[in-house]
């Protein structure tokens, strides 16, 4: 476990000569405003005991705009000058250069000397080979090792730090203890103590995680939006990806409680409206959906039950599954990144995972450039798909090891004690939840891709226009 110190006028000019490039950086939360830059705290990572090592450090970084309040990990390595070649990504003026630590091999060897879990020091993974991933992602990944070769992982630097259990990490680690093989192992992570930016106490919180790397696997979302555009169906990927879907959730109920809520329809009306209220205050144009999720949020109120509640993936979309071997893999158990830690642990219904892969499905169709009925069409064969093997697999979970795509007795009743069993009121929950999804994605395009605000914007047309 690492803990913080208070920052040093050095550790100041490193974050000012930074500065200017972190709002560039696709992790930065805050786009399109200037957000006040404030160094919280330095976790040292530089080996005390080696006086070569190099000089490691991670920064805390407060990042403030309007609502935004988030402590980022900015990990750097501190250079003297001409020997970081073209990585410098700052010059400090006094001979020295600063280099971003994710994928440094100092950064690497520091972090692993400190790591816990069963892939940490001495390492089990590759540290010689580090490639950065350049992807749409909250945080930073970096490959580990060479390909084809023994000791790959993939780090990920968690970016906007939240104290606390990291669903991301603690997630998997239970799934893989349960014997629930449908996620990558965490190897190795990192814990840290800095001080509370908004108490006077210190708070607890994980850094980072290594899983074990996934060899020869295709990015859902990728592998959707080639089929889209050649306008070939996604219809069996997105059957299996339901199956597995429902696997996952029922793993999950075997790791962590489940809880029944006698005011679901209630609960989960006035959670639509309260995201409404949230989202309308970042994105004004919303307000011409005001009528329809109203409408939509009274129709919630009047379903009889709703199901019990139980630990979810919480922000699930095509980005977030790896095909491997004509199956399906699921990552990134961290829930919605916008929202508190305390939210994307508490118990929710299963069916809001359903809803994320189904609002990617637009996505996909969108950014594979399909419109008009050819989109239609698209999305509704893979919508179907997915919505078929989630009930089958759903259904094949009440027997032990069953698995409907090899698996030919025939089907139980899916949800004989699912007080939604009836279609239509399991229809409108799992429109509700798209619903909620869809005004979440309005607020992280704005955010993040105003240029993908219009897809959000369509769904919320079809949705509750
Ligand atoms: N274990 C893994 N093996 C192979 N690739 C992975 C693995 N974990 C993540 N990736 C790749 O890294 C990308 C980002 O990972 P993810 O955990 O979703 O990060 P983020 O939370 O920042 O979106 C994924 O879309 C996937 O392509
Ligand atoms: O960074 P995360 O993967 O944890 O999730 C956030 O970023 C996602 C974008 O990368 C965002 O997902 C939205 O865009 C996806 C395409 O890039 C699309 O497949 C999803 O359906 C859509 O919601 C996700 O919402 C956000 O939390």
């Amino acid at each position: 476990m690492l803990t913080a110190r208070t920052p040093t006028a050095d550790d100041d000019r490193v974050l000012a000569a930074l500065a200017a490039d972190l709002p560039a950086r696709r992790w930065f939360p805050v786009k399109g405003a200037p957000a006040e830059l404030t160094l919280h705290a330095v976790l040292p990572l530089t080996d005390p005991a080696d006086r070569d090592a190099a000089d490691v450090r991670v920064l805390l970084v407060r990042a403030r705009a309007g609502s935004i309040d988030a402590l980022l990990q900015v990990p750097v390595v501190v250079l003297p000058d001409g020997s970081a070649g073209e990585a410098a990504q700052a010059q400090l003026g006094d001979g020295r250069v600063v280099v971003d630590g994710a994928a440094h091999p100092a950064f690497l060897r520091a972090w692993f000397a400190v790591a816990d879990g069963p892939g940490g020091a001495p390492a089990a993974v590759d540290l010689t080979t580090a490639t950065a991933i350049t992807g749409e992602q909250s945080n930073s990944s970096v490959v580990l090792g060479a390909p084809g070769r023994p000791g790959r992982g993939i780090l990920k630097v968690l970016r906007a730090l939240q104290a606390g259990e990291n669903p991301d990490i603690d997630v998997p680690r239970h799934l893989v203890a349960e014997g629930y093989r449908g996620v990558p192992a965490p190897l190795a992570w990192l814990e840290a103590r800095w001080p509370d930016p908004a108490g006077a106490q210190d708070v607890h919180g994980y850094l980072g995680v290594v899983s074990a790397f996934v060899e020869g696997a295709h990015d859902g979302f990728e592998l959707a939006c080639e089929l889209a555009v050649r306008e070939e169906p996604f219809d069996a990927l997105a059957h299996r990806l339901g199956v597995v879907t429902a696997q996952m959730h029922t793993a999950l109920t075997h790791a962590f409680p489940t809880v029944a809520d006698a005011d679901g329809p209630q609960r989960l009306a006035n959670a639509v409206l309260d995201r409404f209220a949230w989202a309308l205050a970042a994105v004004p144009a919303l307000e011409r959906y005001r009528a329809g999720v109203e409408r939509t949020a009274d129709e919630v109120r009047g379903l009889t039950a709703t199901p019990p509640r139980q630990r979810v993936h919480g922000d699930l979309h095509l980005g977030q599954v790896l095909h491997v071997d004509d199956d399906w893999l699921v990552l990134d158990f961290e829930g919605e990144p916008l929202a508190p830690l305390e939210a994307r642990t508490r118990p929710d219904l299963a069916v809001r995972d359903v809803a994320g892969l189904l609002r990617s499905f637009d996505y996909a169709a969108a950014v594979g450039g399909l419109t008009g009925e050819a989109a239609d069409r698209w999305t509704t064969s893979a919508r179907a798909a997915l919505l078929a093997g989630y009930a089958e697999a759903a259904a094949a979970s009440s027997g032990p090891g069953t698995d409907p795509d090899t698996d030919t007795r025939p089907n139980p009743d899916p949800r004989s004690d699912d007080p939604t069993a009836d279609p239509g009121q399991a229809a409108l929950l799992t429109r509700a939840l798209e619903l909620d999804k869809t005004l979440y994605e309005a607020v992280y395009e704005s955010r993040n891709r105003p240029a993908w605000l219009p897809i959000p914007l369509a769904g919320l047309d079809r949705l509750v226009g």
